[in-house]
């Protein structure tokens, strides 16, 4: 039997990037369209990009992901092609659509490169979709997108994180550095703070984007403590951010690994660990603002840093990836699959809710959507998550 029946087709949803210098800024026009985002930061994340001849690293990452995916699906009997559609880059999702649905594709399963479910990361690339097929107009008749449930939660996004933490933690263990003295910043991307009051379920409480993480947190540390072997509760962990954007007067998730290292510093921390428990790969976010500016950042303070690695191929993350993918395809036929949860949140929810993962918190735009109902403009306005700032260290 084919696993992944009744899915014609698995299609990977990603932020895109550029893949040369000619392509950066309208890349960056692509990112930056109606967001009020001032042309100093367009110019300023340019550069990042320039730094590196114009190529994002994104894309071969997600090359190497969808790679991963096909022989794992292979191995498990599942015939499925695999593609890439980009929100902001080709080949973007409106191609990808195009030309899967040519190919005579039915019924399509998106699977988002992001692990935690806000506006950015869930709801929008479900507005991408949706355009997308209404942009195919006739040729898109009878054509439906599913998603994958969202995978922070999963076993082997956890498996995947403990492990690099811990390898981490061995390399600075060789320069000296014990691990009751590392401090841990589990860092993730900066998101409007009106983002992170509308992201998850407004209907379930603890849903919210930084809840989230620190559901992740709280089952991750003890696990690194495990496998490095040392008693537990010596590792102190907290979230911090990276990559604001927008808009100076507009509130962002605080505080900024660069900020929080410079308290660190302060209160006599001289060693740190950073996981970028954010982002599934070695995207810019992690070749530029950790490894680039928040490693200069230590430097200059004097504090020994390391980077942690992203979940990248991990076996047991791409193992965990064609679960969700099994499983959304067991409840299409009617089953009642099991559904695997590494924290003791339970699992996330399968179809997103008429409000979830709202761009702005008490805001239903009307804007259409696949995999799920689409709230009416401006509804009933649900509850706001709370915004908890700096609540998350231990
Ligand atoms: C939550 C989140 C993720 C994590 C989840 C996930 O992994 O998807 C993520 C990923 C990414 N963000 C990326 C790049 C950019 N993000 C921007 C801007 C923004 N990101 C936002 C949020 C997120 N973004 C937000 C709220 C904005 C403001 C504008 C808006 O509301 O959209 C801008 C504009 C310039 C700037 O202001 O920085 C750029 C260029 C890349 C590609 C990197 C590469 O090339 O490797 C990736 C993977
Ligand atoms: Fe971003």
């Amino acid at each position: 039997m084919n696993p992944a029946h009744p899915y014609d087709a698995l299609l990977l949803v990603s932020y895109g990037g550029p893949n040369g210098p000619e392509d950066v800024l309208p890349f960056m026009r692509n990112a930056t369209r109606g967001k009020g985002i001032p042309d100093e930061r367009l110019l300023e994340v340019s550069g990042h990009y320039a730094r590196f001849g114009g190529v994002s690293p994104i894309n071969a990452c997600n090359e190497r992901l969808i790679e991963a995916l096909r022989a794992e699906l292979a191995a498990r009997g599942a015939e499925l092609p695999v593609v890439l559609g980009n929100r902001n880059w080709h080949p973007f999702i409106s191609e990808a659509l195009a030309e899967l649905v040519a190919s005579g594709a039915k019924r399509i399963l998106m699977l988002p490169t992001s692990a935690y479910a806000s506006y950015s990361g869930c709801r929008q690339y479900r507005e991408d979709v949706a355009a997308a097929l209404a942009g195919l107009g006739e040729d898109a008749d009878g054509v439906t997108v599913d998603k994958t449930r969202t995978f922070y939660d999963s076993p082997g996004f956890l498996q995947a994180q403990v492990d690099r933490i811990a390898t981490a933690y061995r390399r600075l263990e060789e320069q000296g550095r014990k691990a009751e003295e590392t401090r841990l910043l589990l860092v993730t991307h900066s998101i409007p703070v009106a983002m992170q009051e509308g992201s998850g379920d407004p209907e379930r409480p603890g849903s919210d984007y930084i809840a989230q993480h620190l559901a992740l947190a709280e089952v991750l540390v003890p696990r690194v403590e495990d496998a490095l072997g040392v008693e537990r509760g010596i590792i102190r962990a907290e979230l911090a951010y990276c990559s604001r954007s927008g808009p100076p007067q507009a509130r962002w998730l605080e505080p900024d690994v660069n900020d929080r290292l410079a308290e660190l510093k302060d209160e006599g921390v001289a060693s740190v660990c950073c996981a970028p428990i954010g982002f599934v790969s070695d995207h810019m976010e992690v070749v530029y603002d950790l490894d680039t500016e928040a490693a200069e950042t230590a430097e200059g303070l004097g504090i020994d840093y390391v980077r942690a690695g992203t979940a990248g191929t991990h076996p047991a993350l791409i193992a965990s990836l064609v679960d969700l993918v099994c499983e959304r395809a067991a409840r299409a036929r009617g089953e009642d699959p099991e559904r695997p949860c590494a924290l003791e949140s339970g699992p996330w929810h399968e179809e997103c809710g008429p409000h979830s993962c709202r761009m702005i918190a008490g805001l239903d735009t009307g804007i259409p959507v696949v995999a799920g109902p689409a709230a009416p403009k401006n509804g009933e306005p649900p509850p706001r998550h709370p915004h908890r700032a700096r609540e998350a260290q231990r």
